[in-house]
C-alpha cells in the first residue's frame, strides 16, 4: 500500500477507529480522512455521497457504527438496526461510487448463530438462528458483509469484511447502561474499591464465555488485510485471540487486576446472552496475523487508562 494513499477512517473518534487512526499513524501514513459524526452524519447518504465524491479517498476503513453491550443492544433495536445499515450501505455504496478500489468493513463475532459449533468458523454464517439480544445489529453487520460480496461479484471490487470478536482497550465505552461487559467491570471493580470494596452487581449467571481481542491487536489486523499484497482468498475473517474463558473467570481476573476485595452479586435476572462465541482465527492466521496482547495485561493496560482519564468518562446515549 502507498504510503501516500488517502485513507479515510470512519468512526476515527471510537475505541477502534482511534487505534486505527494511531496505528496507521505510526506505520507512515499519514494522508488520513476523518471527520466526526456532528461534521458528516452517515446515515445521510445525500452526505456521505457528497463527502467520499469532494475528498475521493483511496482506501476507506469502517469502524463508525452503533455500538453496545448486550443490554444497550435488547433495548433499542431501531437503533443497532436502522443506523448501522444506513451507515454501511451509505459508505459502502458512495465507496463504489467513486469507484475506490480498496474498503475494509468491520462487523463482530455476533452474526454468527447463537449455537454453531465452536469455533466459530467464516462458513458458519446465516447456518441457524441468531442470539435473540443483538439479532438487531447482526443483520445489520450480515447486510454489510453481503453489500461488499455483491460489489466484489459483480463489479470486482476488494471489499473485505473483518469479523473481530468482543473487543477492548483504551478509549473504550465505559457507561454502564451501554458498554460492554469487561469496561463495565473495570469501571464497577474500580468504584467498589474506592466504596470500602463494596459489593459487585454482575449481569447474568457468569457462565457465557467470552473472547476478548485488545483493540490495538485489532488496529494491527486491519493494517495486515489492507497491506496483504496477493489476491485475498476470502472476502469474510475472523480476527480474535483463539482463547476465551468465563464471564466469572474474567470477574476474578478484573476483580484482582482492580485489588478489589468484597463480593460479586450475579443478577441472573439479566440476559446471559450467546453462551460462547470463540473464532475460528485459522484463516487470518494462515495469512501471517497473530493476537499478540495477553489478556491480563491488556486488561492491566486498560486499566491504567481509565484511571488516567476518569475525568473523560462520559455517558454514552443510544437512542440520540
Ligand atoms: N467494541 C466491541 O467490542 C466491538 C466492536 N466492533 C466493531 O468495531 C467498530 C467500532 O466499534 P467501537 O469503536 O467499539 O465503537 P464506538 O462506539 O467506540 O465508536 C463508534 C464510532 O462510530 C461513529 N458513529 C456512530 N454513529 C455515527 C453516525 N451516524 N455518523 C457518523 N459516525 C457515527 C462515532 O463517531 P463520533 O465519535 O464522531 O460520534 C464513533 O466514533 C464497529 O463497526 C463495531 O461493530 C466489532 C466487534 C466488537
Ligand atoms: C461484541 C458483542 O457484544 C455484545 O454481545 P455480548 O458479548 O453478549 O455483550 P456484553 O459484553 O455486553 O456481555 C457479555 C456477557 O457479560 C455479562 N455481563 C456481566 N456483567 C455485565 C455488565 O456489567 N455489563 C455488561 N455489558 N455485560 C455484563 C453479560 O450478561 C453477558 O453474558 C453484542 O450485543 C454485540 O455488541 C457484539 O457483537
Amino acid at each position: 500500500m502507498n504510503k501516500n494513499a488517502k485513507i479515510y477512517v470512519a468512526g476515527h473518534r471510537g475505541m477502534v477507529g482511534s487505534a486505527i487512526v494511531e496505528n496507521l499513524k505510526a506505520n507512515g501514513y499519514e494522508n488520513l480522512l476523518t471527520a466526526t459524526s456532528s461534521e458528516l452524519d452517515l446515515r445521510n447518504q445525500k452526505a456521505t455521497n457528497a463527502f467520499i465524491a469532494e475528498q475521493k479517498p483511496d482506501v476507506v476503513i469502517i469502524a463508525a457504527a452503533r455500538v453496545g453491550g448486550i443490554l444497550a443492544n435488547n433495548e433499542y433495536p431501531w437503533q443497532f438496526l436502522y443506523d448501522n445499515l444506513m451507515i454501511e450501505a451509505n459508505l459502502i455504496n458512495a465507496a463504489h461510487e467513486n469507484d475506490i478500489q480498496d474498503l475494509i468493513f468491520l462487523g463482530s463475532s455476533c452474526i454468527y448463530p447463537k449455537h454453531a459449533d465452536q469455533p466459530l468458523k467464516e462458513e458458519y454464517l446465516l447456518t441457524g438462528p441468531l442470539e435473540p439480544t443483538n439479532e438487531w445489529y447482526a443483520i445489520a453487520k450480515i447486510s454489510g458483509i453481503k453489500l461488499c460480496q455483491a460489489l466484489n461479484k459483480q463489479y470486482g471490487r476488494k471489499y473485505i469484511s473483518m469479523m473481530p470478536t468482543n473487543l477492548y482497550g483504551p478509549r473504550d465505552n465505559f457507561d454502564l447502561k451501554t458498554s460492554h461487559v469487561l469496561p463495565a467491570m473495570i469501571r464497577k471493580f474500580h468504584e467498589a474499591k474506592e466504596n470500602g470494596h463494596a459489593p459487585v452487581p454482575l449481569w447474568g449467571t457468569g457462565s457465557p464465555m467470552r473472547e476478548f481481542l485488545h483493540v490495538e491487536d485489532l488496529a494491527e489486523s486491519v493494517l495486515f488485510i489492507m497491506e496483504y499484497e496477493d489476491e485475498l482468498e476470502y472476502d469474510l475473517t475472523n480476527a480474535g485471540t483463539g482463547e476465551d474463558l468465563t464471564i466469572k473467570k474474567l470477574a476474578e481476573t478484573v476483580q484482582q487486576v482492580v485489588g478489589h476485595e468484597g463480593d460479586i452479586d450475579w443478577d441472573s435476572s439479566k440476559p446471559d446472552g450467546t453462551p460462547r462465541k470463540l473464532m475460528d482465527v485459522s484463516r487470518i492466521n494462515e495469512l501471517g496475523w497473530k493476537a499478540d496482547i495477553g489478556l491480563e495485561e491488556g486488561i492491566r493496560d486498560t486499566y491504567q487508562w481509565f484511571l488516567d482519564h476518569l475525568d473523560e468518562i462520559k455517558e454514552v446515549e443510544i437512542n440520540s
